[in-house]
């Protein structure tokens, strides 16, 4: 890890020492503001979402989580300037996302995805890969291969950075995918559902390492997950939405120190707090 990196990762770790309540405090890195969404198609119209409101501080790790349909990807992709609100403001460091059915772009391109699956391109190589925003964004060669490089180590691919996607597994083809997202130093981090298709030991293992670039990234993140066990552990709040239309129902405060060791998950605060949701999320499902 690089040193500035190592450095931060000191600072965050000690601002993050005390959970939700410091990120609370911190200046509102996202806004939204009456959030709702329809759509309408020929047979249908779905009111997806409605009366979304919600603050994100800088360097906050909010999860999101709901039943099947209750709006989670609509929400992130409305974060991600790919759809359009039909009602509210989506403010990032106070500036609008959304005019209208417009997107500025100019805010959109300080924002960095993760989806489920990693989309990466197969004749990139992983520095290739990772550095491809850069590139688009018309930084020199030797800059964007210096940072995929320095991407790489912080994502444990140090070492792989010439391999191809073929020669990689899942957790790391996601990792490639993360230091993508992260190489334009993002404002907002968004991910949706980034380890769902991973199995269950290589999901455990890229939550730590999650936390830990997130940590040593200072990244405020918003990060899907049907995974309430992973939502608990990662987030320093959980925003639990009920569907039809998807609303907050709750938004649960996660006073655990960081950086969180797996261990955390054996703590009866912590399967307390899994079984409140499980159960919260158990009495949406004959909504
Ligand atoms: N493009 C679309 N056109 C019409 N309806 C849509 C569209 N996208 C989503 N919906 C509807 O909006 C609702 C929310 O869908 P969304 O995919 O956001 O849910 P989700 O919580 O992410 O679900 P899952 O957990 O299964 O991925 C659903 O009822 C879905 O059918």
């Amino acid at each position: 890890m690089a040193a500035d990196s190592a450095e931060m990762v000191e600072r965050t770790a000690g601002a993050r020492q005390a959970g939700p309540p410091e990120g609370a405090s911190g200046p509102a890195k996202l806004e939204l503001i009456g959030i709702g969404k329809e759509f309408h198609t020929k047979r249908a119209h779905t009111q997806a979402l409605s009366g979304i409101d919600l603050t994100i501080r800088d360097g906050e790790f909010v999860s999101v989580i709901g039943r099947s349909g209750c709006g989670k990807t609509t929400l992130l992709r409305m974060l991600a300037g790919l759809l359009s609100p039909s009602t509210g403001q989506i403010l990032i460091e106070g500036r609008s996302l959304w005019n209208g059915a417009r997107v500025d772009t100019s805010v959109v391109s300080q924002l960095g995805v993760v989806f489920q699956e990693a989309n990466l391109f197969p004749w990139y190589s992983v520095a290739e890969n990772i550095a491809l925003p850069l590139r688009l964004r018309g930084d020199g060669k030797a800059e964007r291969l210096a940072r995929a490089y320095e991407l790489a180590e912080l994502v444990g691919l140090g070492g792989f950075e010439r391999s191809y996607p073929r020669e990689l597994s899942g957790g790391m083809r996601q990792r490639v995918a993360i230091a993508r997202a992260l190489s334009i130093r993002p404002k907002l981090l968004l991910m949706d559902e980034p380890f769902g298709a991973l199995d269950a030991l290589t999901r455990e293992r890229m939550n730590l390492e999650l936390q830990r670039i997130a940590l040593a990234t200072a990244a405020t993140v918003v990060f899907i997950t049907h995974d309430i066990t992973e939502a608990v552990f990662l987030g320093d709040r959980v925003v639990h939405l009920t569907p039809r239309p998807g609303r907050i129902r709750q938004v649960k405060a996660i006073e655990f120190d960081r950086p969180r060791g797996i261990d955390v998950q054996t703590e009866p605060g912590f399967g307390a707090i899994v079984r409140d949701l499980r159960h919260a999320l158990d009495e949406d499902e004959g909504r």
